[in-house]
């Protein structure tokens, strides 16, 4: 697990070895602990360098080690014996130095890394802190500002930035370990205390109380509810105003809190889940390593309002040619403009020249003659659609993939239009596409494994967070939530405000709670879909029998506000009131207070005082209900891809892992319960019904989560 060689006669070479990362399991510790022993025993070594094999130096402390008990030699005491050895210890950093694998390298004495390598202390963001003394080295050897940035982010700095800020001695573009052995040769002799970092004086900085102040207020403010960020900061505080002994036990203290703390489960799970989403299966047997991807070098985007645009955008950025066609000239020209335009501010942002002529525009459908793949992203009409992918299939070369951006329609249907169904997938980006993580890959029955790889292949490099899900109305995302919004409307006839809701929701960690994201998204596109369901019925009736459509509890309430002309901050009025259409700021409005009110009066309803664990019980346990039911119907191939879609794509706080691991937090038996106890209340509503998934689980003794599976297949097995 680490190799010992001595090279260049007096150079003993020690090298990491346990792929894909050479993260710092307990064999490796023990190697580490026995080669750098032998090193430094040894009378015809002068100096010691430390690699890691296949061109990465380590990805950090082993993370699937940290929900068993620790065994092997533990990373402090042997990162304090590398920097006290009485010879000098380089760092030869390829590809990443993360977590432990920087804090092994800030014990060395020198730091050699390669141009393109990637340095960093991510803690973080797996719900924990740079605990082999990062939190202490690090604000020594750059200083407090940089070394709470770095750590409280948890960013990765490339290996430029890390020379100039001062991690790494060296950069060079050739060979790191051979030029690491030369930088050994060149120091072996010389005094080794100003390199021993855990040494050195923080540097002074002038206020240090006011900065951290003004740093916990930012930390806290983003963190959502997060523990890490904050003890991030009182980790690096250590290090500014106590000796090293006392900082590393403060560090020891904090580190205790957070590794047994359930964010930080929480947070490794999401590590976990979003590499686990990668290896997609299809209820066909159809699996990501038995799937080859066609390759997609030129693409084209068909329809350019504001989903198509930041399609463009990303898959230009990606490196692809796009045809991007619209066939009105004046929206061609608006959209060329403002596709422009991101693509400029994105190049700047990134220091790179802006990918302009990647994109080429036209009217004509017929331009995409001869590209890889089309996703087309007109207006959400089945009709329009149907016409489109028929024109697609008689237009483009065989064998093109043919990807639609509906988030509503039946993607079977358009599959079931074209000669070639197979080819068919939905593609279904987030606004803003070129921003938001995530992208849901819809199959249907009859889409080939072939076009979900190449989906699932050009949604990885698109840097998106990709999830294979099968076909039904709102695919994975949007079926749940569905629920959620409709729980949040009940809630408002019942006596709640809008506010209470959205701060119980904002309180749990969501960036936005339900109504200022519907305004942000615009009330217009929820009540077009009632509207196209038959559940819109214009008019005043009042009563009970007003709130019943469908033989279910229907809420008339965002109707009723589009009715109004308020579609949110579009219009300067929604939920909130906002200075001027299309401002941000959301302000408590009176009016909807009074027609709340009014509403109430008109359909005999009684305000009652509802609280915020009543918001959070019937939003998300309604939500996570909806999520039993997409296992149980197989949409979701496991509760992994349910959370990644969550925690990437609506807005579900990371700490808590996503509705289906925080379910299983929470104790599946007590989610049932509370279902049980709220269907009692509202009969009326279906989605308070708990699904039969939730029921087996807990009749089958809620095992963890990564168990489910067994319980799932049962079922599917026994239907
Ligand atoms: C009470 C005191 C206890 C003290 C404990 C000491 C604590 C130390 C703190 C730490 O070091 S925590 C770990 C910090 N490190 C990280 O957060 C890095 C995580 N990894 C990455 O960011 C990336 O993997 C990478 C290193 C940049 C490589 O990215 P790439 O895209 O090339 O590959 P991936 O698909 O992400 O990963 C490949 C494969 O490797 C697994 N893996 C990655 N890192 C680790 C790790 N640190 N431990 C265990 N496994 C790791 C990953 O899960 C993938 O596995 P798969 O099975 O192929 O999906």
């Amino acid at each position: 697990m680490a190799e010992y060689n001595r090279v260049s006669e007096c150079v003993g070479l020690i090298t990491l070895r346990n792929p894909p990362v050479n993260a710092l399991s307990a064999a490796v510790r023990q190697g580490i602990v026995d080669t750098v022993e032998r090193a430094l025993s040894d009378p015809n070594v002068k100096s010691v360098v430390i690699c890691g094999q296949n061109g990465i130096f380590c990805g950090g402390a082993d993370i699937k080690e940290f929900g068993s008990k620790m065994t092997g030699p533990p990373l402090i005491p042997m990162i304090h014996a590398i920097e006290s050895a009485n010879k000098p210890v380089v760092a030869a950093i390829e590809g990443s130095a993360l977590g432990g694998g920087l804090e092994l390298a800030l014990g060395c004495h020198y730091r050699i890394a390669h141009s393109k390598a990637r340095l960093g202390l991510p803690e973080v963001s797996l719900g924990l802190l740079p605990a082999a003394g990062g939190s202490q080295r690090l604000p020594r050897l750059i200083g407090v500002p940089a070394a709470l940035n770095l750590i409280t982010t948890g960013r990765h700095v490339t290996a430029a930035e890390a020379l100039q800020l001062g991690i790494v001695d060296q950069v060079t573009d050739h060979n790191t370990v051979d030029a690491a052995v030369k930088f050994a040769l060149s120091v072996a002799g010389r005094s080794l205390d100003p390199r021993r970092i855990s040494t050195h004086p923080c540097p002074q900085q002038p206020d240090l109380d006011a900065l951290f102040e003004e740093v916990m207020q930012k930390v806290r403010q983003s963190a959502r509810g997060a523990i890490a960020p904050i003890a991030c900061v009182q980790a690096v505080r250590a290090a500014a105003t106590l000796p090293y002994a006392q900082g590393m036990e403060r560090e020891r203290e904090l580190m205790a809190t957070l590794f047994t703390s359930g964010q930080a489960r929480a947070l490794q799970y999401c590590f976990f889940a979003e590499r686990a989403v990668g290896r997609w299966r299809m209820p066909s047997g159809a699996r990501w390593d038995t799937s080859k991807p066609r390759p997609v070098h030129k693409a084209a985007v068909i329809g350019l309002g504001t989903m198509g645009r930041g399609i463009t955008v990303a898959l230009a950025q990606t490196g692809l040619s796009v045809i991007a066609v619209e066939t009105q000239e004046k929206q061609l020209m608006e959209a060329k403009q403002a596709i422009s335009g991101m693509l400029e501010r994105g190049a700047k942002r990134r220091g790179v020249a802006p990918a302009l002529d990647r994109v080429i525009y036209s009217q004509n459908i017929q331009a995409v003659a001869d590209v890889d793949l089309v996703i087309e992203a007109v207006f959400e009409d089945i009709a329009l659609k149907t016409k489109v992918f028929q024109q697609l299939s008689a237009v483009c070369k065989p064998g093109t993939l043919l990807c639609t951006n509906t988030s509503a329609l039946d993607v079977d249907q358009l599959a079931s239009e074209t000669p070639n169904p197979e080819l068919v997938v939905g593609m279904h980006f987030f606004a803003p596409a070129h921003v938001m993580k995530l992208l849901e890959v819809v199959y249907g029955p009859r889409s080939s494994p072939q076009a979900v790889a190449t989906a699932m292949q050009l949604g990885k490099k698109m840097g998106k967070a990709s999830v294979a899900v099968g076909n039904c109305r709102g695919f994975v995302g949007n079926r749940m939530l569905k629920p959620y919004i409709e729980e949040a409307f009940f809630l408002l006839e019942e006596g709640a405000t809008p506010e209470l809701v959205d701060q119980a929701l904002e309180e749990f960690g969501f960036s936005m709670g339900v109504f200022r994201m519907s305004d942000l998204s615009g009330l217009d596109v929820g009540w077009r879909v009632r509207k196209g369901d038959g559940l819109v019925e214009p008019g005043t009736a009042s009563g009970r029998s007003a709130r019943i459509r469908q033989g279910r509890r229907y809420s008339p309430l965002g109707d009723l506000l589009c009715e109004e002309g308020r579609f949110g901050q579009k219009t300067g009025r929604g939920w909130y009131q906002y200075d001027k259409p299309g401002s941000r700021v959301a302000r408590s409005d009176p009016w909807l207070h009074s027609f709340l009110g009014a509403y109430r009066a008109q359909h005999g309803l009684v305000a009652r005082r509802i609280d915020h664990q009543e918001v959070l019980e019937r939003c998300l346990y309604a939500l996570i209900n909806e999520g039993f039911h997409i296992l149980d119907d197989g949409i979701a191939a496991g509760p992994e891809d349910i959370d990644v879609i969550y925690v990437s794509g609506y807005g579900w706080p990371r700490h808590r892992g996503g509705p289906m691991f925080y379910a299983n937090m929470v104790g599946l038996a007590k989610v049932l319960e509370r279902l049980e106890h709220y269907q009692q209340l509202h009969p009326e509503v279906p989605h308070l019904q708990p699904s039969s998934l939730l029921r087996r689980l807990v009749a089958s003794g809620s095992p963890p989560i990564h168990k489910w599976g067994e319980v799932i297949k049962k079922l599917h097995s026994q239907l």
